[in-house]
């Protein structure tokens, strides 16, 4: 049986705050010290990738009091139970299973009288069948010919994740000859969203999935409307052009329009639902179904790491708890995320949404409010633009801002030019080492102006290439992380009420039920 605590009331706890700014990294980064570190503080993750955490604020006491925090809170143990279907997600009394979407860690499944293994393979199958038969010509338009272009309209989990990955993949699939549709995706209620992706579509050839797990988003069911009616204006039928992805509960399961309708269920939460139907149809119909399995295989081999009691083989519970020390000893407000790798370009944001909606809470599992702090703000931007836009305050701004690097050694298409005597992707790659380094030492300056304190910490995630497994364990390392930093704080990470109330009032201001600030700025915007 695990037991639920407070932070703060944990005998580790205690003992990570005496270890407040212990480590100087500058200090420890600088020399023999700082090269022996970088060999030493280093991962393993799945897919081939390395978590090395060197320029972290954590040296062995840090790190030995962290494997105490992760016993005391039975972070392996909780986690156990959440595979084996436990009701984790407190808040909504669901079952918290993505994980079990891409491989089984633990024994069956079975809640509702369905083992839910065998229907979220089931559903991967029918949608690898689909796009199987739309790639080969067998299911056509109404003219008989092939569709080109995958559109997929959903919000939140329903985009960001699936968007992130496609993004992420096409460059790898158009040389790997297996981009098959080119997939884009509108998610905004802003008309103009809908309005720019149609304009660049040829509707005729194109598949539309609308992706909500409720069936409920309003967002969602608009850009649905002005998708059919653009479908109709074309002269064509709806039921040739657009399929759902959705819970089998949900009003959109009913919907007579679709050509063909895939389902995911209430126990796996939008930001973690790319490993699903949701991320499954589209990444199946635009790389085909191998590529979606890779995706799945190296999210199910960070699974099965993540099992392990030793921290220092755990990378996605060793960052989860450096997460906790920067947090809540150092006292660190945000975490940014600096991808080296342009495909990673919405990759940030997916993390967002994953982090942000997990663990932005201020009251525990049993709904008491709780006295310190928990997730952090997440933003971020590919490197080296980043580099050109807010790494100054990175670097000499008042707050230290925690960062989290990702590198690969190779590019995904290999064409590349020598300027000056290195490759493109060798400056790349010389950027992010120096950042690092310079985040860590700083540089001293008889000039103020000039001068680096350093003590800024980081990790970075170093891999090969971005391939479909990387991508996969780079996925489930963080929505794995989130996870046991939840248990850490006690929270439910896996329901979002504090995006209820903005949607309230904004049911409100279109009815025009309205007084005070609400009418003020109503008025204001012409509503
Ligand atoms: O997939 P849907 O049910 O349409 O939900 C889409 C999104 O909207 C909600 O408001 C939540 O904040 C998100 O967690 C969710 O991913």
């Amino acid at each position: 049986m695990v037991t639920w605590n407070n932070l703060d009331t944990l005998a580790a706890f205690s003992k990570l705050i005496q270890l407040k700014d212990c480590v100087n990294i500058a200090r420890a980064m600088t020399g023999e010290n700082g090269a022996a570190r970088v060999k030493k503080y280093s991962a393993p993750m799945a897919a081939g990738l390395h978590f090395n955490y060197a320029a972290k604020q954590v040296n062995d006491d840090v790190l030995a009091v962290l494997a105490e925090l992760a016993k005391e809170t039975q972070a392996i143990d909780k986690y156990k139970e959440l595979l084996s279907g436990a009701v984790i997600n407190t808040g909504e009394k669901r079952l918290v299973l993505h994980q079990l979407a891409r491989g089984q860690q633990c024994d069956a499944v079975i809640a509702d009288g369905v083992d839910k293994r065998e229907f979220y393979v089931s559903q991967q199958k029918k949608i690898a069948a689909f796009a199987k038969k739309v790639h080969a010509g067998e299911i056509t338009n109404e003219a008989g010919e092939p569709y080109t272009t995958v559109v997929q309209i959903g919000i939140g989990g329903s985009d960001l994740g699936p968007r992130a990955i496609y993004l992420a993949l096409e460059n790898w699939a158009r040389v790997h000859d297996t981009l098959k549709m080119e997939a884009k995706f509108i998610s905004n209620v802003d008309p103009d969203d809908a309005a720019a992706v149609l304009q660049s579509v040829d509707i005729a050839h194109t598949l539309f999935i609308v992706v909500s797990k409720s069936g409920t988003t309003l967002e969602t069911l608009t850009n649905e409307t002005f998708v059919k009616n653009a479908i109709k204006n074309a002269g064509l039928e709806v039921s040739k052009h657009m399929l759902a992805v959705t819970s089998e509960t949900s009003p959109l399961a009913k919907g007579a329009d679709y050509m063909a309708a895939f389902f995911m269920d209430d126990y796996i939460g939008g930001r973690y639902s790319s490993s699903s139907a949701v991320g499954g149809a589209v990444l199946s119909l635009a790389f085909g179904p191998e590529v979606f399995a890779d995706i799945l295989d190296g999210a199910a081999e960070t699974d099965k790491l993540s099992l392990n009691e030793n921290i220092l083989e755990n990378a996605a519970l060793l960052d989860a708890l450096i997460g906790v020390y920067e947090r809540n000893v150092q006292n660190y407000q945000c975490t940014a995320v600096l991808p080296y790798s342009q495909a990673l370009s919405r990759f940030p944001a997916h993390l967002q949404q994953l982090d942000m909606e997990s663990n932005g809470k201020s009251v525990n599992r049993r709904g008491e409010p709780i006295h310190y702090a928990t997730g952090p703000v997440i933003f971020g931007e590919p490197g080296t633009n980043g580099q050109h836009s807010f790494y100054q305050l990175l670097h000499q701004g008042t707050d230290i801002t925690p960062l989290q690097f990702i590198g690969f050694k190779n590019s995904q298409i290999g064409m590349d030019v020598t300027i000056q005597g290195s490759t493109s992707q060798q400056k790349l790659c010389a950027n992010v080492v120096a950042q690092i380094v310079a985040f860590a030492c700083g540089k001293d300056d008889s000039d103020n102006n000039k001068k680096f304190e350093g003590g800024r910490p980081s990790s970075i995630i170093i891999g090969d290439q971005l391939t479909p497994a990387a991508l996969g364990a780079l996925l489930a390392h963080f929505e794995n992380k989130v996870m046991f930093q939840g248990f850490i704080w006690n929270l439910n990470s896996f329901d979002q009420e504090g995006v209820q109330l903005g949607k309230i009032l904004a049911k409100r201001v279109l009815a025009h039920e309205t007084d005070g600030a609400l009418k003020e700025y109503s008025d204001l915007l012409d509503i």
